[in-house]
């Protein structure tokens, strides 16, 4: 008898919907049994509406899957709904979803400012998902059904930023200051229309609409804690953390790098040694809770002077890793360092998956 729990992914022809199927096709705790898109796929097999663009074949067991229209009748009996949806349409489809008693976890940007929503990087923040498990004690405390919610998946450069921070300032006490400048792979802008190839190729292009805004802004959240009431989260203030974002798209396939550097608020601050012992000795909740795809190492520090390099290290534990090179002194900040982080994976849908598999373990789907 199967123990899995059933999954549907909403977007399932987009390029995040096609890495949501591709984590599920194989996943031992979740079945995927419906998949959604627009009316224009809708009734068509998966394989005849999709255009695959993975370097993984499609799967067999995803190829004669009837695709639905977006409706909670279609999607009622799943346990979770991973959501690839385009943002213009996510919205309503994923709040009747969430008012139907269904459990989202999205990687649409629609709901992540939302006071009670959980903006979740899932080797960082996890413990913001109390403000779930609160809800659905709640519920049942007072003999009600289990409430239904949305769980968001961090914007994919923000989730690099945060990753190797979150440790740092567990260890040592808040940061003031953080710049950031990505270098970020033209998966990220998705398949379509996505970047074109005449923009890229010898090319760097220095803007990435909303995308600066979405990092300065998502950082405060994650960094910030569940508030005393366990219904919402206390933000880090403007007056407390100041966020500098610059962005670019680079000829990258997969994989975001960022060059970032920050100050500790504290006096003094912490030396090169004890900051890469503080990234090397972290383990994540979800490996501490055997998850499925936990990452072995949530960050790796890497000692040579070249790496992180895109194509050499976004794989590493699959993608939910995440690499940190070239820590050292700043002139103008205390520290400075490489990032890289698989902006498909841990910045989109493996988080979501990985959402979801620690959400299982913590018995709230
Ligand atoms: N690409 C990436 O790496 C990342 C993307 N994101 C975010 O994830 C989301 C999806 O991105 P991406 O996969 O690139 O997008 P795509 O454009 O590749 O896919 C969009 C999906 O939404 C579906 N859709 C479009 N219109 C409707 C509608 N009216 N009703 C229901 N479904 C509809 C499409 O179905 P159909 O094929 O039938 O049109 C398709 O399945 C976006 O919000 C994006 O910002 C986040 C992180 C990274
Ligand atoms: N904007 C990111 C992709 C992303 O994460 O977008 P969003 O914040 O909508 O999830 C990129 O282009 O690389």
């Amino acid at each position: 008898m199967t123990t899995q729990k059933k999954a549907g992914v909403l977007g399932a022809t987009g390029s995040v919907g096609q890495r949501f199927i591709l984590l599920l096709s194989e996943h031992p705790d979740f079945k995927l049994e419906v998949l959604g898109a627009s009316a224009r796929s809708a009734g068509k097999r998966y394989e005849d509406a999709v255009t695959w663009k993975q370097t993984f074949l499609l799967p067999e067991s995803a190829k004669d899957i009837e695709i639905s229209e977006c409706t909670v009748e279609a999607f009622k009996d799943c346990d979770v709904v991973f959501s690839g949806l385009d943002h213009d349409y996510a919205g309503p489809i994923e709040k009747a979803f969430k008012e139907a008693g269904l459990a989202v976890v999205s990687n649409a940007k629609n709901y992540r400012r939302e006071p009670d929503v959980p903006l979740i990087v899932p080797i960082t923040n996890t413990d913001h998902l109390s403000v779930i498990e609160e809800k659905i004690n709640k519920a049942k405390t007072a003999g009600q059904e289990k409430p239904g919610f949305i769980a968001c998946i961090s914007n994919c450069s923000t989730a690099g930023l945060v990753a190797p921070l979150k440790p740092l300032v567990d260890d040592f006490g808040p940061l003031d200051l953080i710049t950031t400048t990505t270098l970020q792979a033209i998966s990220g802008a998705g398949y379509s229309p996505g970047v074109p190839g005449i923009d890229i190729i010898d090319n760097i292009v220095p803007f990435i609409g909303s995308e600066e805004e979405k990092i300065e802004w998502e950082t405060k959240k994650i960094l910030g804690t569940v508030n005393a009431s366990k219904d919402g989260f206390n933000l880090i203030s403007e007056e407390d953390l100041k966020v500098s974002a610059q962005c670019t798209r680079v000829p990258v396939s997969d994989g975001h790098t960022e060059c970032i550097s920050f100050r500790f608020k504290n006096r003094p601050a912490p030396s090169v040694e004890q900051v890469k012992e503080s990234l090397r000795n972290y383990v994540c909740e979800a490996s501490k809770l055997g998850c499925h795809s936990a990452p072995k190492n949530a960050i790796h520090v890497l000692e040579q002077e070249n790496r992180p390099q895109p194509r050499l290290d976004r794989d590493r534990d699959n993608g939910f890793g995440v690499s940190v090179g070239r820590v050292r002194e700043d002139t103008v900040l205390d520290f400075k360092m490489v990032v890289l982080s698989h902006n498909t994976i841990i910045g989109a849908a493996g988080a979501g998956i990985l959402i979801a598999e620690i959400l299982l373990k913590k018995g709230l789907i």
